[in-house]
């Protein structure tokens, strides 16, 4: 199973990622590219796809989320300035995904 998780820079993408594999909360640094876990949960194998928040990379959404079977959409919600382009990036989410899955 194929799970994408996106989001705004420094929204804490990379954060859960690890919280979920390793139980940790670790030091980061931006993701310039993605990350990859594999877990498991109830002997089903999960393949986590981190992708980095940067705008390089959101020009990559519609590749990776093509095959997606699940996304998780992180919102740092103490960020409240920049509530605004989250929601942006939301309706471009379900665009995506509604022209992907047509
Ligand atoms: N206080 C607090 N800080 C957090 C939390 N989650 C992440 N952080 C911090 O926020 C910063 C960014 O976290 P990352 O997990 O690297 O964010 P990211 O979404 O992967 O960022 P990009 O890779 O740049 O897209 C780091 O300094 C984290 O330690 C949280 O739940 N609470
Ligand atoms: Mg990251």
């Amino acid at each position: 199973m194929r799970i994408v998780m996106i989001g705004h820079p420094s929204s804490g993408k990379t954060t859960i990622l690890y919280r979920l594999k390793s139980g940790k909360v670790v030091t980061t640094i931006p993701t310039t590219g993605f990350n990859l876990e594999t877990l498991e949960h109830k002997h089903i194998r999960i393949d986590v796809w981190d992708i980095g928040g940067g705008d390089k990379i959101r020009a990559l959404w519609p590749h990776y989320l093509r095959d997606a079977q699940g996304i998780i959409f992180v919102v740092d919600s103490k960020d409240t300035e920049i509530l605004h382009e989250v929601w942006g990036d939301l309706k471009l989410m379900v665009r995506l995904k509604t022209i992907l899955f047509k």
